[in-house]
């Protein structure tokens, strides 16, 4: 379903967005309402368009036209209100290397004009259910992937955003890590927040979202509750397929030489 432009329960509204890198058009006129509360999924194949439009969603990237309100503020023309409401979790997460996570926390925490003793508070109960007690006083140089990751989710939380934006957050992660991260990021959804998170794992996607928008080429080619994108396939990954007109192997194309039959 999609959902009209001008309906006040949107938590993200992007009009008309565009990006050009030379001649290469990454993002080719984007208009989305993702509706606030929900489990969002930004879908799509390598080169969408994914990370750009993220990027310029949340203030990262400069478009070269359009715009973007996020819970109705303007992310370019009021940049401090529009991400005093969003948490990031971009991709290629930089972080204070020499930091330890606790301390990368109470940083975030006073960046964000907490006081000191609610971050402590939070800090603490975020890095308890995010499994990381045992490892806040390491520094974050020595976290693996999946401890990043978490370390990047506890301090994207930490200011309790309306809207949670996270590139690919399950990449690289065991499926211990991935079920912490899950279950973290359920609750918040189920307290009226809004996730929006891009992937190309469709079954991850189909199991954890309740709205999809499927990005190719730079466009938005279908969106909303994921049972009406998925239609009549059988699963979301077949209507992805459908949807970004994949193909098999043609004639000419058969990699004859390629296996074990010499
Ligand atoms: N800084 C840049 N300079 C030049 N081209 C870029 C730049 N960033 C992205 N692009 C191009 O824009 C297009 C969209 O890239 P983007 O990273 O947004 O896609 P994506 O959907 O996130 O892909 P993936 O799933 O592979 O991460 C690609 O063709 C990419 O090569």
């Amino acid at each position: 379903m999609a959902v009209g432009l001008g309906t006040t329960s949107a938590a993200v509204r992007i009009e008309g967005l565009w990006k050009r890198f030379g001649e290469q058009v990454a993002v080719a006129g984007v208009d989305l309402e993702i509706p606030a509360g929900r489990f969002v999924g930004l879908v799509g194949p390598n080169g969408a368009g994914k990370t750009t439009t993220l990027s310029m969603v949340t203030g990262l990237l400069r478009p070269d036209a359009g715009r973007v309100e996020i819970a109705g503020h303007d992310v370019w023309a009021d940049p401090a209100a529009a991400k005093a409401v969003i948490g990031v979790l971009p991709e290629g997460l930089r972080l204070f290397e020499r930091l330890s996570g606790r301390e990368l926390l109470a940083y975030t925490g006073r960046l964000r004009g907490l006081p000191g003793p609610e971050v402590d508070q939070r800090a603490t109960q975020l890095l308890d259910v995010l499994d990381l007690a045992g490892a806040q006083h390491k520094l974050v140089v020595d976290y693996s992937t999946g401890m990043r990751k978490k370390i990047g989710l506890a301090a994207a939380l930490l200011h309790n955003p309306e809207v949670l934006f996270l590139d690919e957050p399950f990449e690289g992660v065991d499926p211990v890590s991935a079920q912490t991260i899950r279950r973290v990021l359920e609750r918040y959804t189920a307290s009226g927040a809004t996730v929006v998170f891009s992937s190309h794992v469709m079954e991850l996607v189909e199991s954890l979202c309740s709205w999809v928008a499927v990005l190719a080429g730079g466009r938005i080619r279908a969106h909303g509750p994921v049972a009406e994108v998925r239609g009549e396939a059988p699963s979301l990954q077949d209507a992805f397929l459908e949807l970004v007109g994949a193909r098999g192997l043609s004639e000419g194309q058969t990699l004859d030489w390629l296996g074990g039959a010499r």
